[in-house]
Parts: structure tokens; sequence; C-alpha cells
């Protein structure tokens, strides 16, 4: 497995131009945005396409799901706290959305 470093300072501080929709977990070295949808039929399949990417990313959300509403928090276990591989699925799952 190679090792996976936690973000640097700048990329740290350009999370917010990066991935603007995403907020810091709280406590936490992680980010969260929760999702909004139709009904549970509309989660669910958004769901099943970010368990999709997360395996072809071989990296994986923490996340809960009530009913129509999805909470992804990403951080990066393997480094600790973010990680690059964090910023990229965010992104990855944002155009999901698109
Ligand atoms: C063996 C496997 O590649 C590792 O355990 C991967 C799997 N998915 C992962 N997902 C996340 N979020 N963090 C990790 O460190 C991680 N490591």
């Amino acid at each position: 497995m190679a090792v996976v470093e936690k973000l640097d300072p700048e990329s740290r501080a350009a999370l917010g131009r990066e991935v603007p929709q995403w907020r810091m977990a709280d406590g936490r070295d992680a980010i969260s945005r929760t999702f909004k949808f139709a009904d549970f039929n509309e989660a669910w399949g958004f769901m099943a396409r970010v368990a999709m990417l997360a395996e072809k990313q071989d990296h994986h959300p923490e996340w809960t799901n009530v009913w129509n509403k999805v909470e992804i928090t990403l951080s990066t276990h393997d480094a600790g706290g973010l990680s690059e591989r964090d910023v990229a699925l965010a992104k990855a799952i944002d155009s999901l959305l698109k």
C-alpha cells in the first residue's frame, strides 16, 4: 500500500475553492456534505453511483442515509486525516449531480 500523505497546508487552504460545497467535519480532519433528494429512490440511486466511484478510486466514504438525505464524510484512514484522495472523491461525487 503506497503511503498516503495528509494534505499540505497550501492544499488545505485551497479546500474552500477546490470543493466549495463541502465543509470541515466537526472536530475531525475530514470534509462533509449533505445531499437531499426527492425521495429514497433518488437517494439510493445516488449512493449506488457513489459506491461505484469509491470502488474505482479505492477510497470509501463514511456515510449515513435517512430516507431522502445522504450525509457523506471523507477522510483518509491510511493517512489519519484529509488527503488528496478525499478531494478527488469529493469532486467526483459532485460531478454526479451535474
Ligand atoms: C486496502 C485498501 O486499499 C485501503 O484500505 C483503502 C480502502 N479505502 C479507503 N478509504 C478511505 N476513506 N481511506 C483509506 O485509507 C482507504 N484505504
